[in-house]
């Protein structure tokens, strides 16, 4: 289960506008990735355009042998019901109830019938724990709610590849360790390939099996997690470990007297790499690997305190029962 996503050449611009050039990667099947970057840098750009809701002006996103860029819409049509998505507000329509918002591309999409729907919307609630909720309005619930119903509503169509866009926005850290366990237990369950967008940098250390990174109109790097938090690199350096000090300034790069003020500063050591989130059930994930694999086989000698228990951060440990996420 689960599909590569093969990204190769990617560039695109609004006008005079470059949002970024050349982006080459590939999601691999069944894993889950995190992309992050400064605001601006076309993180949700890049999401649509995976989707084939923003056409670029070159390159490929090739999904099972078709090409997103590219191809007819009733290709995309189809290749888009490989797709679940999660938009940063759930996106939910607000004069309908929780249960026809998540039955929607059910009914959309699938000649299924009420009973059918009935019985997969009430899985997919009984997955995010909102059993019980099915009867509220949008309104009438919190955000980190609205989020898990999102999430109930891109799960109903069985997706190969979920886009997730900022699943932390405006969440406080308990319900993001909550909605991050979520991710990781889906992940066991259904084996997608997942792309998660996110700012937060606690979950980027803790979640996912691999990062991306978008800053200055390229993919500054992409790989393993472990791979890029023992990277020296500065860029990819300052923005895993949310530092001040680096190429990366207020509002824009930093310029050369900014750079050559920094030269004599001491970069603070890299922090431990802590140890990935595993499912709640403590069955592994099918592509989960073991802690200090990567570094292993390529040389590379983690930060001192690595993979101990203690050096997880905050969302480590949280053994998440949806149902009693108190949002
Ligand atoms: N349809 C569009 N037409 C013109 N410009 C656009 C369009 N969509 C996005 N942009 C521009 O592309 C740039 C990147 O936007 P995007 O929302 O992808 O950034 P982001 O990295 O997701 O930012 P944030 O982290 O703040 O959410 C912005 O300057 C935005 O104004």
């Amino acid at each position: 289960m689960g599909v590569d996503v093969k990204i190769e050449g990617l560039t695109k611009s609004f006008g005079k506008q470059l949002i970024w050039k050349d982006v080459t990667l590939t999601l691999p099947a069944g894993e889950i990735s995190v992309m992050l970057g400064p605001s601006g840098t076309g993180k949700s750009v890049l999401l649509k355009t995976l989707i084939g809701l923003i056409k670029p002006d070159q390159g490929s996103v090739i999904i099972e042998g078709v090409d997103i860029a590219s191809c007819s819409e009733k290709d995309l049509y189809e290749v888009r019901k490989l797709f679940g998505v999660l938009f940063q507000d759930g996106a939910m329509f607000g004069s309908m109830d929780l249960f026809d918002n998540v039955a929607f591309p059910l009914r959309e999409h699938t000649k299924k019938s009420e009973s059918e729907i009935r019985n997969i919307v009430m899985e997919k609630m009984d997955l995010v724990g909102l059993i019980g909720a099915e009867n509220k309005l949008p309104g009438e619930i919190s955000g980190g709610m609205r989020k898990r119903a999102g999430l109930a509503r891109a799960l109903v169509l069985d997706p190969e590849i979920l886009l997730i866009d900022e699943p932390d926005s405006g969440l406080d850290p308990v319900r993001t360790a909550f909605i991050n366990q979520l991710f990781i237990d889906l992940n066991a369950q259904i084996d997608a390939t997942f792309l998660i967008v996110t700012h937060d940098i606690n979950s980027t250390r803790t979640v996912p099996d691999n990062i991306g990174l978008l800053y200055h109109k390229h993919l500054a790097m992409y790989g393993p997690r472990e791979m890029l938090l023992s990277s020296e690199e500065p860029v990819v350096r300052q923005f895993l470990n949310a530092q001040t000090i680096g190429p990366i300034g207020m509002s824009e790069e930093k310029d050369a007297d900014e750079l050559a003020a920094e030269k004599d500063m001491g970069l603070p050591p890299l922090p431990p790499i802590p140890l990935q989130l595993e499912p709640s059930n403590g069955i592994p994930r099918r592509y989960q690997r073991p802690p200090g694999a990567w570094c292993r086989e390529n040389g590379v000698t983690p930060p001192p305190g690595s993979f101990r228990p203690d050096a997880a951060m905050a969302p480590g440990g949280v053994k998440a029962d949806p149902a009693e996420a108190p949002y």
